[in-house]
């Protein structure tokens, strides 16, 4: 297994591109700190060589030098404050930019894995997690250590003694911090994985609400939720237990330290081993030290965030890219005639859900199945047989268990995956659409398809009810949708798979939710406008008399012979 800090370091691809911002945060950062650890430092000549001495020569330069300083470093942090959340914003952006692309490219069986709503909270509130850690908690993490090395270091160059003091009294809190780090790392997952489980079960009460309003089951559901809501606080305030214990201690030390260094200061003072100017000079610096000793708890908190976030993201982000389309893929040409599709001794289990991710029984069983190019066949099977497991097998959602998919003697698995609509088609059982224009929706698989195009499309579908609406082709559709009635969406994922004229055509139980007069009219239109088209169609009940060509039976995972 990795560990947690390597997510953090898998993920530093996305700063590439970033680079010379990065950079000119650490310039900013690094120079903010240079001219606020200078003030004391001037305080120190202002007080042993001029004021104390009543000298006032080069007085003016010291005043003049310390107001550069203070403006100077207020400017300075100004500046870092705003490359630093331009910057974050930029590299959230890569991510997410990277991370939608994989998703959208992983196969069905990844999907089946990863709920909308658990990818939906690594998209955005992983990616927010990440970007205050980039604009804070890292730059932080960084000018704190240097700040700390630089300061301690100045501290034992102007007196020693009360500097090892200082680094004596720091140790016990490292260790502690460390400690407490090692020990809450595990709550912070267990607060992620709780949060997860919640949008979970949020998501699919939401998605069911009408289901659930009818039964009547809303107290049901709103217990479920409570119990996963209450665990989440349960985690949430275990870890806020840990990180104020740990923040009162980390803020309630240095004071204890700075009681010390005033009495040891005052005896050094007073037996003249240090002058005033180095003792106001060494309090100061060691007031410098107070933020990054006491932001320690609120950016180890931040840190284990980012670990945690850092592990999911990654997990998404480098999983295998979809493959190039190879140069010498030679597309089929719009309108061409029909594929050949062999089913060879195709076997399909699908995983298991479970860590062990195990195949589950076998759904198809050495299924074969010849379609002659241009053939229309009709598969009938009961619910459940596997008819939708075969659409998702020719549409490569999934590849098969064992045997060959093969089209014109191409095995499904060499056809990439980008261009794979433009050979075979789905209209899968639940109609994939999406807001936008209903034009939008229907030249998904062929954006350039004109009019003339989508209106023969349409009309094959019998989907002109499209030209009644008020908008017509741009008639604005909601989410999934949801504006339309049940047949009419059907309607429209034909008429979109249609458009693409492939070479052979997918239809999982394409006439379900149609009257029989539409559906037959549907079942004709097909011969009648793309003859040449190989079609199978995957169906629950006997055809209609308007079906063409073959009848087989989908049973028991296989072609079972003809029906009559
Ligand atoms: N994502 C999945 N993970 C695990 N098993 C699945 C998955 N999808 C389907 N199955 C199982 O595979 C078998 C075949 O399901 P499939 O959806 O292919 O049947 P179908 O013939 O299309 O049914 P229907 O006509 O009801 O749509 C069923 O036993 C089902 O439980």
């Amino acid at each position: 297994m990795h560990r947690p800090a390597g997510a953090l370091w898998r993920l530093r691809g996305a700063l590439r591109p970033h680079r010379r911002a990065l950079v000119l945060n650490a310039v900013l950062a690094a120079a903010s700190m240079l001219a606020g650890i200078l003030l004391p430092l001037l305080a120190r000549r202002l007080l042993d060589d001029h004021a104390l001495r009543g000298d006032t020569d080069g007085l003016p330069l010291i005043a003049v030098l310390t107001v550069l300083c203070a403006g100077g470093e207020a400017v300075l942090i100004a500046l870092r404050r705003l490359a630093g959340s331009t910057t974050a914003l930029a590299v959230e952006e890569t991510m997410r930019h990277r991370l939608v692309g994989r998703v959208l490219t992983q196969p069905a069986a990844f999907h089946d894995r990863h709920t909308p709503a658990v990818l939906a909270t690594r998209i955005v509130a992983d990616l927010a997690v990440l970007r205050r850690f980039v604009s804070f908690g890292l730059p932080f993490l960084i000018i704190n250590s240097l700040t700390v090395v630089v300061v301690v270091a100045l501290l034992l160059w102007l007196s020693w003694p009360l500097g090892l003091l200082v680094g004596a009294a720091t140790v016990p809190l490292a260790v502690l911090a460390r400690r407490w780090e090692h020990s809450s790392r595990e709550v912070t997952r267990q607060v992620q994985q709780d949060g997860e489980t919640f949008a979970d079960l949020l998501d699919e009460s939401i998605q069911g609400v009408d289901t659930i309003q009818a039964f009547g089951r809303r107290d049901e559901f709103t217990a479920r939720l409570e119990e996963a809501a209450d665990r989440l606080r349960r985690s949430q305030r275990e870890r806020a237990r840990r990180w104020t214990a740990l923040s009162t201690l980390v803020e309630g030390y240095p004071s204890a330290v700075l009681v010390m260094v005033i009495g040891a200061g005052g005896a050094a003072v007073w037996a003249g081993a240090v002058t005033v100017g180095t003792l106001i000079a060494f309090l100061t610096l060691w007031l410098f030290l107070l933020w990054p000793v006491q932001s320690l708890s609120g950016l180890m908190n931040q840190l284990q965030q980012a670990e945690a976030a850092a592990e999911r993201v990654s997990e998404l982000l480098h999983r295998p890219p979809v493959p190039a389309t190879p140069p010498s893929f030679r597309p089929a040409k719009v309108g061409s005639r029909g594929a050949e599709l062999l089913l060879d001794q195709v076997w399909f289990r699908y995983p298991q859900p479970g860590p062990d991710r195990r195949a589950g029984p076998a759904v198809l069983t050495g299924l074969d199945l010849r379609v002659a190019a241009g053939e229309q066949v009709t598969v009938v099977g009961a619910a459940g047989s596997g008819k939708s497991t075969l659409a998702a097998l020719l549409t490569g959602l999934y590849e098969p268990s064992r045997g060959r998919i093969l089209i014109d003697g191409t095995d499904l698995r060499h056809l990439p995956a980008d261009r794979r609509a433009e050979v075979v088609a789905p209209v899968p059982e639940h109609p994939g659409l999406f807001a936008g224009t209903i034009g939008d929706n229907v030249r998904l698989g062929r954006p350039e398809a004109d009019d003339a195009e989508v209106a023969e499309a349409l009309r094959t579908a019998q989907a002109s009810f499209v030209h009644d609406l008020r908008y017509g082709l741009d008639e604005p559709l909601t989410e999934a949708g949801l504006s339309l009635s049940g047949g009419q969406r059907r309607r429209l994922a034909l008429a979109r798979a249609f458009l693409c004229r492939p070479r052979l055509l997918v239809l999982d139980d394409p006439l379900v939710g149609l009257d029989p007069r539409t559906a037959q009219q549907v079942a004709a239109a097909v011969t009648e406008r793309l003859g040449g088209t190989t079609v199978l169609w995957l169906t629950r009940h006997r055809p209609l008399a308007a079906f063409p060509g073959r009848v087989v039976r989908l049973q028991g995972g296989r072609i079972d012979g003809r029906l009559p």
